[in-house]
């Protein structure tokens, strides 16, 4: 008899927890390889209806609900003390595992069956095995209206569920026999394509499929994509595009191993052994978390008199405990040990990220804007955010909540326990909708908080425009609108985290009562002492934070990726310019450069160099001369091998230029360009700038080879001049060179001297005599000459311009926008 008791006490526990334990492997089963994530890869067997599934879990939770309260009434009204731990306990755990399927069920649109539908095929035996456990033990001393009432519940039970089952079974076989119809259908269907620029999260039914960081959703204004925003929904896309590839989060994660030696600091013996030992530390603070309120019980009962110990000696051994595991004990040694590998990990990544940027090819500099690299680098951090997370934090917090769960039961029954879970479950439930909802309030308030002060700052740059056209009351209305706006979200965005938090605390708050409620209950029992209810307390209190951290692990993990996404897709790029397997060093001859039949295009559509053949003799200067776009910087460009050509070749001294090493032929060209950034500084930095270890005197025979020596010497300050930024192209340099080459899209038009070109009356003289190179140069409001970047220093004077215009016959249909280069 006894043996049944048993065996139907731990039916009680077995039921709820079998269907638990399937019910969350096989859901984080399905988060892990995606497949809950929708619809992509095929149609899948849907659950019946879904308010027809909600309304008969929904009919079975209560059953549940009913046969509990019909336990409690019988075993109060009838024998006069509380029920047995395993009735109530088993049938409130059946309340909770079933009733988090419901509301998982109410949550998504499209829940994937397996995870509920083998749960309810496992509840119906266990369903009928108790029914029939309990008539038999209870026929003989339970009263008839109990047995009435338990059985119609027990039989209601099993019928929702035979119900369930039998409407997926019948929702299998109508798919199967749709497929078999489908299969005669024309392949094109009338569906309408998803929009390019609609992300894989929009398409899978208007929800986010990676958990709560949609980019998508209501939170869209009708302002411009901001660059923040952009870069947000890129790397989103990107995190999305990937895990699609890859089809489960372990195969998405695994990209990230490039990061690993940055991470890990592989070949520092002396880091590694400070990371082995932050892990005892978080062992140690589990220890303490568990220590602590257990001393706080300790000393209640020795003061109390229940447990004869000394007072002293318990209070001395719990402000031990407690400076141990404060921030001047363990806290400290850990923070000690980790900060080298935290900063170790951050460097690490931030230089490598640096390196690999600045060694890739102009193709991709030429893509990226200077902030997405920064803010990628940026991002490049949250690496070791994850793994912060998920091993200093995740895993020490998994272990105080298992520690937790045992202890509380073993001190206070089955019931401690399961008021640990069960709070656990539905505040981690409840946190993590919330956080997602609040996030989206969030993304609200922030783009209204930037669109306030865009329109803010358009306005008063634009002021003048708005006050010449009369628009001043319009920019106002505009403002005011934006500005209403941005605090109407903010409002909305504290109220709803107002109530987030208020909700939070009122799960943790009801799960301590009826932790307390229990605890009291065993206390009275003489099951457990007033100390064990101190301990229970503060134990309970230290709970709040892992469950809290818990709750929005997933969401921050998903961030973190997402903030790295950029850099991982930077650090899997390889520069498309590199050195040829065995390139040997480029052999300076005399500097003769020639171009054969060179074609080139940026984007494999538009030739921008279209069959250029050209000689450069040793020692001679020439100057690229023709409208904007005309394809002179890419000529230089291409000698610089930031590109290659696309067909033909370019020869330095009769080597093809992909032939050689790249570095040693970047050696020998020195590029000025027009926007020359690092360059504004002296005179003779600048021209070290080719070769960083020249010696003065190097730089000195240096420009006395180009013959600027003597007159870099006339200026005040000599090699010391600051030359600026954007001053060093020069008219007469262009007008003195030896050959000047005029290039009209991407074409050799006219070659020749000036005086040449000059008399020739051509594209050259025409650009002259539009004045071109001559045009006035802007001033800054302090009256400061300003120059644009492609400005060239009109360095003429005035007779000799007067001299070279006089030669020119001014032309009508020209754009006067000629440029130079040389
Ligand atoms: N990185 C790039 N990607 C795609 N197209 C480019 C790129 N750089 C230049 N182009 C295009 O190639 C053409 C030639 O540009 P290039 O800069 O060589 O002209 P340019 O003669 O030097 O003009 P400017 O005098 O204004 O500098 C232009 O149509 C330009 O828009």
């Amino acid at each position: 008899m006894a043996s049944s008791e048993a065996t139907i006490v731990a039916l009680h526990y077995l039921y709820p927890t079998t269907v638990f334990a399937y019910f969350a492997v096989t859901s984080l089963a399905a988060v892990f390889t995606l497949q809950d994530l929708g619809t992509s890869k095929g149609t899948r067997v849907q659950l019946p209806g879904r308010w027809t599934t909600i309304g008969l879990l929904a009919a079975f939770v209560s059953a549940h609900i009913a046969q509990l309260i019909t336990t409690v009434v019988r075993s109060v009204a009838g024998a006069g003390r509380p029920p047995r731990d395993d009735l109530v306990v088993g049938q409130l755990s059946c309340v909770l595992v079933f009733g988090l399927q419901l509301s998982r069920i109410y949550d998504s649109q499209q829940p994937l069956w397996y995870p509920y539908v083998g749960s309810w095929a496992m509840a119906l035996p266990f369903e009928v095995v108790d029914g029939v456990s309990t008539w038999l033990s209870s026929s003989r001393t339970a009263s008839i209206e109990f047995l009435l009432v338990n059985t119609i519940l027990v039989s209601l039970r099993c019928v929702l569920l035979a119900v369930l089952l039998g409407l997926f079974c019948f929702r299998c076989i109508r798919r199967t026999s749709l497929i078999l119809d489908e299969e005669e259908q024309p392949l094109l269907s009338n569906t309408k394509p998803p929009r390019n620029n609609e992300s894989v999260s929009q398409r899978q039914n208007g929800h986010s499929i990676y958990g709560s960081t949609s980019t998508s959703g209501d939170d869209s204004d009708d302002r411009p994509e901001m660059p923040r925003d952009r870069r947000r929904r890129e790397a989103h896309e990107a995190m999305e595009r990937r895990l699609e590839a890859g089809g489960n989060w372990l195969s998405y994660a695994k990209d990230f191993m490039i990061f690993f030696p940055y991470v890990w600091p592989v070949g520092m013996p002396e880091l590694q052994a400070r990371a082995a030992a932050v892990v005892g530390c978080l062992l140690a603070s589990n220890m303490f978390n568990l220590l602590i309120p257990r001393q706080t019980g300790l000393i209640m009962d020795s003061l109390s008199g229940i447990s004869g110990a000394n007072p002293w000696l318990a209070v001395a051994t719990y402000i031990v405990l407690r400076l141990a595991s404060s921030e001047s004990g363990i806290e400290l040694l850990r923070q000690w040990l980790w900060i080298p590998v935290q900063n170790y990990s951050n460097e690490a990544i931030t230089r490598a990220a640096y390196s690999h940027i600045m060694y890739l090819s102009a193709d991709f500099h030429d893509s990226k804007s200077t902030s997405d690299l920064v803010m990628a680098i940026h991002g490049g951090t949250s690496i070791s955010k994850i793994v912060e997370n998920v091993l200093l934090h995740a895993a020490p917090m998994l272990i105080d909540l298992g520690v937790a769960v045992v202890y509380l039961s073993v001190t206070f029954g089955s019931y401690g326990g399961f008021t640990t879970v069960a709070t656990g479950t539905v505040f981690f439930f409840l946190a993590s909708r919330l956080i997602a909802h609040t996030g989206r309030d969030s993304r609200r308030r922030l783009n209204a908080h930037f669109n306030e002060y865009a329109v803010r700052n358009r306005g008063f740059l634009g002021w003048s425009t708005a006050s010449a056209f009369n628009q001043l009351g319009y920019e106002d209305n505009r403002h005011a609108n934006a500005v209403t706006t941005r605090w109407s979200r903010e409002t909305q965005y504290a109220l709803r985290w107002n109530c987030s938090v208020a909700l939070q605390s009122a799960v943790l708050t009801f799960g301590l009562a009826a932790s307390a409620f229990f605890a009291v209950r065993r206390i009275r029992l003489g099951q457990a002492t007033p100390g064990q209810f101190a301990m229970l307390l503060m134990y309970w209190a230290q709970l709040c934070a892992p469950l809290n951290f818990f709750a929005r692990l997933g969401k921050s993990i998903s961030d973190d990726f997402i903030d790295a996404e950029q850099l991982l897709d930077i650090m899997q790029r390889q520069p498309l310019v590199k050195n040829k397997k065995g390139a040997r060093p480029l052999k300076f001859v005399a500097g003769e450069i020639e171009f054969a039949d060179i074609c080139f295009s940026y984007d494999g559509r538009k030739e921008v160099i279209n069959h250029i053949s050209l000689c450069v003799p040793p020692g001679t200067t020439v100057a690229f001369v023709g409208s904007t776009g005309a394809g002179k910087s890419t000529l230089l460009r291409l000698l610089n091998r930031f590109y290659d050509v696309t067909t033909g070749s370019i020869r330095f001294d009769g080597q093809d230029i992909r032939d050689v090493d790249l570095y040693s032929l970047r050696d020998r060209v020195g590029v000025v360009p027009q926007n020359p950034i690092l360059f504004d500084d002296t005179i003779m930095n600048n021209v070290r700038y080719g070769k960083i270890t020249a010696s003065d005197e190097e730089v000195y025979d240096a420009c006395r080879a180009a013959s600027i020596h003597d007159k870099i010497k006339e200026f005040a300050d000599g090699y010391d001049t600051r030359v600026g930024e954007y001053g060093v192209h020069r008219l007469s340099t262009i007008m003195s060179a030896d050959m000047i080459v005029v290039v009209e899209k991407g074409k050799i038009i006219e070659k020749g001297s000036h005086e040449q070109l000059i008399l020739e009356k051509g594209r050259y003289a025409d650009l002259w005599s539009k004045q071109a190179f001559l045009k006035p140069h802007k001033y800054t409001e302090d009256g400061d000459k300003k120059l644009d970047s492609s400005d060239i220093v009109n360095d003429i004077s005035v007779d000799e311009t007067k001299a070279q215009l006089s030669k020119v016959k001014p032309q009508s249909g020209d754009d006067g926008t000629g440029q130079l280069e040389n």
